[in-house]
Order: structure tokens, then sequence, then C-alpha cells
């Protein structure tokens, strides 16, 4: 028998109720312990729900980010925030959720709080607050929350496991804004680390959970070494330490993680099966090997007989020794099939979310304690659903197949080079200098996902829908000849998701009703279960942006998710290659773009907001993601005429690794996340005379902080000295649908205005 353990749980809830809770919370509508009331009720479901685990986590729970948690945890907190606290009650929400989100002024005080940067975790669509680092930092141990929480669980009668970032993922996540080495800051952490072990032994903690997945990654030899170091000074602790890897191999890093001074090792046998038998070899016969054997980041049903195949071995070497576990934290998937009843019944069959994954481990378990007869019914049932699953008629296509085989030959084509598309663009257009434009989305308000529901629930009819959606984008394309702008969008009021709206419409795709995912603070996202060949049925998108297009003199935008971006937001097949799928799906948005350029519509965008995230975590993979992602964008994109503008559209995203692929994919116009990292971003595409046309965002949309003008301005002057401005648009970061007007309206207002003085400043300095 092994011992069962998990390394996180979903945390927003079955019905979502933390995030209704914030929500209410930040707009004022519930009060502080009300909102801690209910964060307590999710917490006790999920603890519940994992109950017959031998530890129960305690720490992956976290109100918006558990990795703001832990800047928290280690008092490193952002100095323009500390004035919060000391108020008239101790709690330290208000600031914690003002280095999430940013702040207002109060009247009293002098100037609005911006948000921290956020990024996504590795290559996952969720993201972490990012700690900064600088002088200023002063680390002090604030344990008492998460001490609480042990005490608590073990009453309860838990055995409490808790579990905490590692100081090295923790700098390694944090940015010095100099761009310094972050192990500078290491000697100051350490003894905290080693105080917080001394106060989980205090409460007789026996195992602690310390995540550094970063060992999945290539490090250098100063962070190797560091490892070393910081992992040797926390020796003397009277708490075992199980070190956690997950998301991928550990390659050059493995002998150092085997050799680490810790109790236990955490691996990730699903996507690293081949390091499994070398590291039981390695690591000391008395050290605990836990084996994530169980997906965490996809929504297949398990091979319940070859993963016996894998631990039956090790336990017989390691015996005790062996734990079991999901590769890494169950937050990439949502928490339970069992309220789902409008999936396909044969495609149910082949899924297991979070809590069917724990059922699975337990399985597992009962056939390493009794052998597999004793599961022999269950071990038969799972390989009939593998199987049928592989044979299906739902899954292939033999039409797809054949498309495929032109696939080659569509990559090969070229568009004339940009310099000549340019001039007839800008013929086409007749845009002025810096022309302004949006991401796409405008505020997805709660009267548009009202009317949503009440159509899906047969409250009103298709025609009643269309009528509401068309009176949306009537007031959106109004309200954006107001403010001035000069290229429209239609707001994507139609779309529940950029990535769902679009699997809803293609063959291939199903979709769970509750399947929620984290994706940051309290917004989630329902990603699309791709089980089969992809193709489009019919014109996805045409019929709304023709209807904008009538509404408006000013060209609106053709508004498409890649390629790219639909694969990495969705849960993909994994009977053939992701490479496979991505061209499957490029060849359906190549589809849709041809019938936007034939219905009249100039400019088409086409999102590769995930682009970047999807980028493997070892360099070695890196050469055949990238040149599968640029082709799949080609295949979509180099089909228009030269005078038709393409754009793209890319968030989060450190672009220096992969700039010249950028380049490659030759989009006329790409609009990037820049304003939370002061154009940092920007210095990449100055460096490598990015030759395209670039519209770096201006402000934060992510904060409900309305941006100043002269803040955008100089936003829009830094952007100047790196691009030339005959290149430069103006726009936000990334799509509105999260704000609400009332805080829209007055940021493009003044993002309007911001342009209006830069453009007579340009002007002037041009002649
Ligand atoms: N897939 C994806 N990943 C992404 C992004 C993205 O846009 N999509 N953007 C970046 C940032 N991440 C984001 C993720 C989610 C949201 C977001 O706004 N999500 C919405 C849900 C969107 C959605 O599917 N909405 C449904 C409505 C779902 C719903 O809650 N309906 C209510 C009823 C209406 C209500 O009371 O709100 C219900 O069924 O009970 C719809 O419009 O139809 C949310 O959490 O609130 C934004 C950004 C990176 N990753
Ligand atoms: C996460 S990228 C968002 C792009 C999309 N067109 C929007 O504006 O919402
Ligand atoms: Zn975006």
């Amino acid at each position: 028998m092994a011992i069962l353990h998990n390394l996180g749980f979903p945390r927003i809830g079955e019905n979502r109720e933390l995030k209704f809770a914030l929500e209410k919370y930040w707009r004022k509508e519930i009060d502080e312990p009300t909102l801690l009331a209910k964060a307590e009720q999710v917490k006790q479901q999920r603890l519940a729900q994992q109950s017959y685990l031998d530890y129960a986590q305690i720490g992956d729970f976290s109100l918006y980010d558990n990795v703001l948690d832990s800047s928290f945890l280690l008092g490193h907190i952002p100095a323009k925030v500390k004035h919060l606290e000391n108020t008239d009650h101790s709690s330290q929400l208000e600031s914690y959720f003002a280095v999430a989100r940013g702040a207002q002024p109060k009247n009293d005080s002098c100037c609005a709080i911006s948000a921290a940067e956020m990024t996504k975790w590795f290559d996952t669509n969720y993201h972490y607050i990012v700690p900064e680092l600088n002088d200023e930092v002063r680390f002090s141990l604030n344990p008492k929350p998460l001490i609480q929480q042990v005490i608590q669980s073990r009453k309860q009668g838990y055995n409490p496991k808790p579990v905490i970032i590692g100081p090295l993922t923790y700098l390694w996540l944090s940015k010095t804004k100099d761009g310094s080495s972050q192990l500078a800051y290491l000697e100051k952490l350490l003894p905290l680390y080693t105080e917080l072990l001394g106060e989980f032994a205090k409460c007789g903690v026996e195992w602690v959970q310390i995540d550094e997945p970063i060992l999945a990654t290539e490090l250098t030899d100063d962070w190797q070494w560091a490892f070393k170091f910081a992992y040797q000074s926390l020796i003397s602790r009277k708490t075992k330490l199980l070190l956690t890897t997950y998301f991928g191999e550990l390659k050059e890093n493995l002998t150092l993680a085997c050799q680490l001074p810790i109790d236990g090792l955490h691996i990730d046998a699903v996507r690293a099966p081949d390091e499994v038998s070398r590291i039981e070899k390695m690591l000391p016969n008395d050290k605990v090997l836990s084996v994530g054997i169980i997906d965490g980041r996809n929504i297949w049903k398990s091979d319940l007989t070859a993963k016996l195949d894998i631990l039956e071995p090790l336990q017989l070497s390691r015996g005790q020794k062996l734990w079991i576990a999901p590769s890494c934290s169950l937050i990439h998937v949502p928490i339970s099939l069992e309220r789902e009843n409008k999936l396909p019944e044969e495609v149910k069959n082949w899924l297991a979310f979070a809590v069917d994954k724990l059922d699975e481990l337990q399985l597992i378990n009962q056939a390493l304690l009794q052998g597999r007869e004793c599961i022999a019914e269950a071990l038969q049932n799972n390989a009939l659903s593998i199987q049928t699953r592989h044979h299906s008629a739902l899954v292939n296509d033999a039409q797809v197949a054949q498309n495929m085989e032109q696939i080659d030959n569509i990559i090969q084509a070229q568009r004339s080079p940009f310099a000549q598309r340019q001039v007839q663009q800008r013929q086409e257009l007749n845009l002025p200098l810096l022309p302004t434009t949006t991401i796409g989305s405008f505020p997805q308000t709660g009267d548009i996902r009202a009317v949503r529901k009440q159509f899906k629930t047969g409250q009103i009819n298709q025609t009643q829908y269309q009528e509401k959606i068309k009176a949306e984008i009537h007031a959106c394309i109004q309200k954006q000849e107001a403010l001035g702008l000069d290229v429209l969008v239609h707001g994507e009021a139609e779309r529940n998701d950029m990535v769902e709206y679009f699997g809803q419409q293609l063959n291939g795709f199903t979709f769970s009703q509750l399947g929620w995912v984290q994706s940051y603070g309290s917004r989630c996202v329902k990603p699309p279960i791709i089980f089969g060949d992809v193709s489009r049925q019919s014109a996805m998108t045409v019929d709304w942006i023709n209807y904008a297009q009538s509404l408006t003199n000013k060209p609106v935008k053709g508004m498409l998710t890649g390629p790219v971006t639909i694969l990495n937001w969705s849960f993909v097949r994994d009977d053939q290659a992701r490479a496979d799928t991505c061209m499957q799906i490029a060849l359906a948005i190549r589809e849709e773009v041809q019938d936007l350029e034939r219905s009249g519509v100039k400019i088409i965008q086409i999102d590769e907001a995930a682009f970047r995230e999807g980028l493997p975590l070892h360099k070695q993979h890196w050469q055949a993601y990238l040149d599968n992602s640029v082709n799949a964008f080609k295949v979509c994109s180099n089909v228009v005429a030269d005078n038709t503008q393409i754009h793209t559209h890319m968030c989060y995203s450190d672009f220096n690794a992969i700039i010249k692929q950028i380049a490659q994919m030759d989009a006329d116009v790409i609009t990037i996340e820049t304003s939370r990292s002061d154009m940092a971003l920007l210095g990449v595409f100055d460096s490598y005379q990015y030759p395209n046309e670039i519209g770096p965002g201006v402000y934060d949309i992510h904060s409900p902080n309305i941006p100043s003008v002269e803040a955008i301005l100089a936003l829009l002057e830094q952007a100047s000295t790196k691009i030339p401005v005959e290149n430069l648009w103006v726009n936000p970061d990334c799509g509105l649908k999260t704000r609400n007007w009332d805080e829209v309206t007055p940021a493009l207002k003044n993002m309007l205005e911001a342009t209006k003085i830069a453009r007579a400043r340009f002007n002037q300095s041009v002649a």
C-alpha cells in the first residue's frame, strides 16, 4: 500500500461560490466577515472531498492567488499598500486586494495604487501576482493565518500537510526591476523558512510540502548551486520536507533533486515517465518517492493497468516509502463529473475531473495493497472505456484527414513583403498617425450574461437572443464612435469566452456545464474538450461583424481566436500529436478568415493570446512548438489579399526568447500587453527592429483603476523611443470584457485625449 496524497485542489468552489462572494465583496455588497465565512465553507467542502487521503493539504486555498499569499506569509508587501494596514481593524484584506487589483484613492489620500504585475504560472492558463524585489524589501514572517488553519484542521481530525512555495521558486517567480539576480535575496529569505518550519513542528506537523516546480525548467549553475545551499540551510528542521516538482522532466536537475537533503521527492510521472526508473535508482532508499501518476493537467481517464505497470515494481523496491498523487495540483482541472448531465454519454465515459482523479488514485492503491484481482471489474471497465475511445466513430473524420494532406502546400504560400502590404493597406484604410483601437471585447455586463442564460435555459428563443445581442453591438458601436476611436470592434457580446465560443461551433469539441477552472483571481474559464478531429461547420462570426460594419463608416475588425490559443486553452485529446490538432483548428480558422474577407471585412484580428504560454519548459522542445505555431498562424492568415490587414494580439508575454518567431508570423499589426511592466517588453521589439506595426497596450485593463492622461502619454512617449511613430498604434492592454462601462468610458476617453496630445507632439517632431 502506498500513501495517498494530493498537491492542490480547486478552490473556486463547486458552484464558483468563492468567485461570486469575492465579486460581491469588491462591489461592497457584502462585508469582510461574510466573505470569509463563504471562503470557510469552500475550504471545508474541499477538505471533505479529499477526506480519504492520508494527508490533507493546508495552504493551497487562496482568496486570490497562492503566490500572493506567499508574499504576505513572508511579509513581502509592497510599500505602496502598507499605509492601508493599521487602520481600524487588523485584517490585511484591504492591502492584499490592493496589490492584486490596485486601489482607487480614498478621500484622504493622494494617489491610486496600481496593481502588481500578473503573469502566467509556467505553461498554464493560471496567473499569479509577481512579487517585486527591490532595495526596500524587508522580509518578516507572518505565519499566523497558516498555522491557525493547521491547528483547525487537526482539531477536525485531518492530518495536515502544509503546502508552501519553496524559496527558490518564490524568488524565481519574483522580479527585480533592474534585472539583477533574484538570488541576491536568498540569504535574507532563508531564515524565514527555517522559522516557519519551526512553527509547523511546534504544532505537530509531520510533513511539509515544499513546491519547487522550477526544477522542471532549465536552471543555470548559480540556481543549481543555490538549491544545495538553501536546502542545506534548512537541514536542522524538525518536520519532514516533501519537495515537489511538476510540469515536466528534471533533466539536468535530476541528480541535484535526488541529492538534496530532503525527506521525500515528488515527480511528475505523466510528463516525465522516462525519468521514473532513473530517479528510483538514484533517490536514497530512506527517502519517500512520491509518484505523480494521474494527469493533473488534462481530463482523460487514466489507463489504470498502465499505471499499475509503472507502480508495482516501484512498490517492490520502495515499499512503505512509495507515495502516490496526481502529477501536479488539481487546480488546472474542473472539480467533478458527477453533475455533468449534458456531455454525450460516450464522451463522458472517457473523462475524469479532480475528484474522479482522486477516485482513480484510490483504486490504484487498492490494487497495490490487495492485488489487481480485487479491482478486476473496475480494471475491466476502465480498459473498455479506453478502447472505445480509440476506436470511436466520434473521434475520426476521414474528410479532415484528407484536408490535412494539403497542409504543407498551404504553409508554403507567401503574402507579399510587409512594406508592400503596408502601402496598400494605408491606401485602403486611410488611418491617422497613431491609430486608436481596442482589443476586441467590451464589458460583458450582467445583463448580457443574464440574456445568454435565458437563451440557454429556453426562456427566450434564438431570434430574441440575437435581437438583444444586436442591440448591444449597436450601442457598442455608437459608444466607440462617440469616443472617436479609429478602428472599431463589435465588442464580442455574443461570446461567453473567446475560446469556448469558437469551440462550440466546431466539430470535434464538447463542453462541460460546470467545468470551471480558475484563470486569475475570481475569473474562471470553462476549457472546451477536444475529443476528435476538428472542422468548421459554417461561418462563425461573419454575420455579427457584417452587422456591426453596417452601422458605421469606420472600419470594424473581424475578430477571431487563433489555433494555438484555442489549443492551449482547451483540454486536448492525447491520442494524436498536439501539432496535428492545432493544424486542424488552423484550417477551420482559415475558412473563417476567407469568409470574412469575402464579405468585405478589411481588418481581421487573429488573437494568439496564449502563444507564449504554450512554450515548452525545456528549450529542447521549443523549435518544434514554435515552428508549428508560426505555421498554424500562417495557415490562417496567408490566404488574404495584400490590402486586407491582419492583426494579432498577445498578452502576458515575455517575448525575449521568441521575437524572431513573432516576426515570422508576419501579422501586419500586433497588439501586446506592456503596461503593467512599464513598456519593458518593448525593448526586444526595438532591438530586433521588429518591422511591422505595433500597438503596445497603454493601460492595464485587469485593474479597475482609470489611467490618467499623463500616465498614458508617458507610456506613449516611452514607446515612441523604441518604435517608429509611423508604426505605433494606441490601444489598451487587452480586451475590456472584465471591466464595466463606468471604468471603460473614462479610461478610453483619457486614452484618446492622450493620443491627441501625442499626435500634435509627434507631428511637430516629424515636421
Ligand atoms: N479561455 C480564456 N483564457 C484566458 C482569457 C480568456 O478570455 N479566455 N483571458 C486571459 C485572462 N483570463 C480571463 C479568464 C476569464 C475571464 C472571464 O471573464 N471569465 C468569466 C466567465 C466567462 C463566461 O464564460 N461567461 C458566461 C457566463 C457564465 C456565468 O457565470 N453565467 C451565470 C449567469 C450570469 C451571471 O450571473 O453572471 C450563471 O450561469 O450562473 C457567458 O457569458 O455566458 C468569469 O469568470 O466571470 C476573463 C479573463 C487569459 N486567459
Ligand atoms: C485574452 S486576449 C483577449 C482578446 C479578445 N479579443 C478580447 O478582447 O477579449
Ligand atoms: Zn489579451
